[in-house]
């Protein structure tokens, strides 16, 4: 883990090694995207069952055995629990709740001539929804994806997810029934990617794909967009926690491992201007890291790509984490409200020392699909305005058609074309016509 303090006069070198993102962008990586990328889009449902044996040790008969039949997601939701299987249905309510919210409206308006003039929302016809899967199963990123695809009105919800091995997450499946989604295939990687967005003999190309993913999923994202629409680059996790020491560290500990257990490559860093609570907190999480299941990642996580900043003070925090634009920014502050005026660029925002990040990965409503890599600094959670596309709609009057074409053939003429400024200019009557 990097130690970094704002008076140390190589402190900005030191930031911007740490969040240097173009450097995450592996030319090695990169190179291989674009060689699977360019197999599937050439070669089918052939390349795609190469590299799913390569990648995921799954063999196939036939392309046919790439589809998991609804069959199985009906025996995988059966064979929940009932507390899971109610666990899996709550959370499914709350984040659809809290997605009815983002729903937007068309709109027309008239104007005194009665031209109308408006926007109309359409869903898009068919998404692609990436649910990872290679070193956890995510079937809470089925529901983040799936539901507002459905609060939207998607007509059709392709799912790829890798099932390693061959094993496949019967959360996952009974996750996929839950939201309505409409075929699964048990793909992933660049590979998942490629095949959505060209479709192949037995994945149908699809108009948008979302969804989160590690770096391979992310760079064909990166590679595919322009044939397809892409919501964000969502890649390995982050969090960003600024502490004034009211939150115990154990507490802190948690919190900061519960994304560097997602990756290798994920970030968790810790911000506090009190020296003696961010050693408590360091102490912590080395502690912490013994009772993991999955200590190997969070431990490299944390040791290549962790870090704890000691600041002078709260200003200097939010200018840092604004800067940064983490994914997940937690303010384990009193007051946290006080703060959100100095905040601009994060993908979610956890408020006070009882909103932890893992509420929001699960079930408080929020969509844990989220910007990584700066880019909150323009990019959003995932939500129903991703699903979703707009007509602008002009419908001119005579009247309008008349006095709107006057300035727009000034205009076409202004910028020397003709048959503009003449198909304006034919629909304004003459004298005595
Ligand atoms: N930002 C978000 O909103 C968000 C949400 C959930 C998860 N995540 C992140 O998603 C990621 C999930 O990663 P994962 O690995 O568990 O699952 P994944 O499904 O994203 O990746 C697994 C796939 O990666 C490909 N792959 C692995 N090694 C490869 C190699 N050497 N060459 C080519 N392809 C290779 C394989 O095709 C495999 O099927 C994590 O980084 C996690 O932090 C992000
Ligand atoms: N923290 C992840 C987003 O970066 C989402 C997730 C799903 N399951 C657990 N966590
Ligand atoms: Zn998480």
């Amino acid at each position: 883990m990097k130690r970094l303090d704002t008076r140390d006069p190589d402190f900005a070198r030191q930031l911007h090694a740490l969040h240097d993102w173009d450097a995450n962008l592996d030319p090695q990586i990169e190179a291989r995207v674009r060689e699977i990328v360019a197999a599937v889009r050439d070669r089918g449902d052939a390349a795609l069952r190469e590299y799913t044996e390569r990648f995921d040790g799954v063999t196939t008969a036939s392309a046919a055995d790439l589809e998991i039949p609804r069959s199985d997601w009906a025996a995988a939701l059966n064979g929940l629990k009932p507390a899971q299987r109610a666990a899996l249905e709550e959370a499914a309510l709350r984040i659809h709740g809290y997605h009815e919210h983002q729903r937007s409206e068309s709109w027309t308006f008239t104007e005194a001539d009665g031209t109308v003039l408006g926007q109309r929302i359409l869903p898009l016809y068919r998404v692609g929804i990436y649910v990872p899967g290679g070193k956890a199963a995510y079937p809470s990123s089925v529901l983040m994806n799936a539901l507002p695809a459905r609060v939207a009105g998607v007509k059709e919800i392709i799912m790829t997810v890798p099932t390693p091995r061959g094993q496949v997450n019967p959360w996952v499946l009974a996750a996929a029934a839950i939201a309505g989604v409409d075929r699964v295939f048990r793909i992933g990687g660049a590979q998942a990617i490629a095949a959505l967005a060209y479709g192949t003999e037995h994945i149908p190309a699809v108009d948008k794909i979302v969804g989160p993913g590690n770096t391979y999923v992310a760079t064909a994202k990166r590679m595919v967009f322009g044939r397809v629409g892409i919501d964000m680059i969502a890649g390995p996790s982050e969090i960003l926690v600024i502490s004034d020491g009211s939150a115990p560290a154990e507490w802190l500990a948690w919190d900061l491992l519960s994304q560097a257990e997602h990756d290798e490559l994920a970030q968790s860093i810790l911000i506090s201007w009190d020296d003696a609570h961010i050693e408590s907190v360091v102490t912590a999480v080395d502690a912490a890291l013994d009772q993991l299941d999955r200590a190997p990642i969070a431990r490299k996580s944390w040791a290549d790509r962790g870090a704890v900043i000691r600041v002078h003070d709260r200003a200097e925090a939010c200018a840092i984490a604004d800067h940064l634009a983490p994914e997940h920014l937690e303010l384990a502050v009193a007051h946290p409200e006080d703060w959100l005026a100095d905040i601009h660029n994060a993908g979610a925002i956890f408020m006070g020392i009882h909103s932890c990040e893992a509420l929001g990965d699960y079930v408080a409503g929020p969509n844990h699909v989220l910007p990584t890599g700066g880019s909150a600094r323009f990019s959003s959670a995932l939500g129903v305005y991703d699903f979703i596309k707009r007509n602008s709609l002009i419908h001119s009057s005579p009247a309008g058609a008349a006095q709107l074409g006057r300035i727009a053939e000034r205009l076409a003429l202004g910028e020397g074309l003709t048959a503009h400024a003449r198909s304006a200019a034919c629909r304004i009557p003459t004298a005595g016509s």
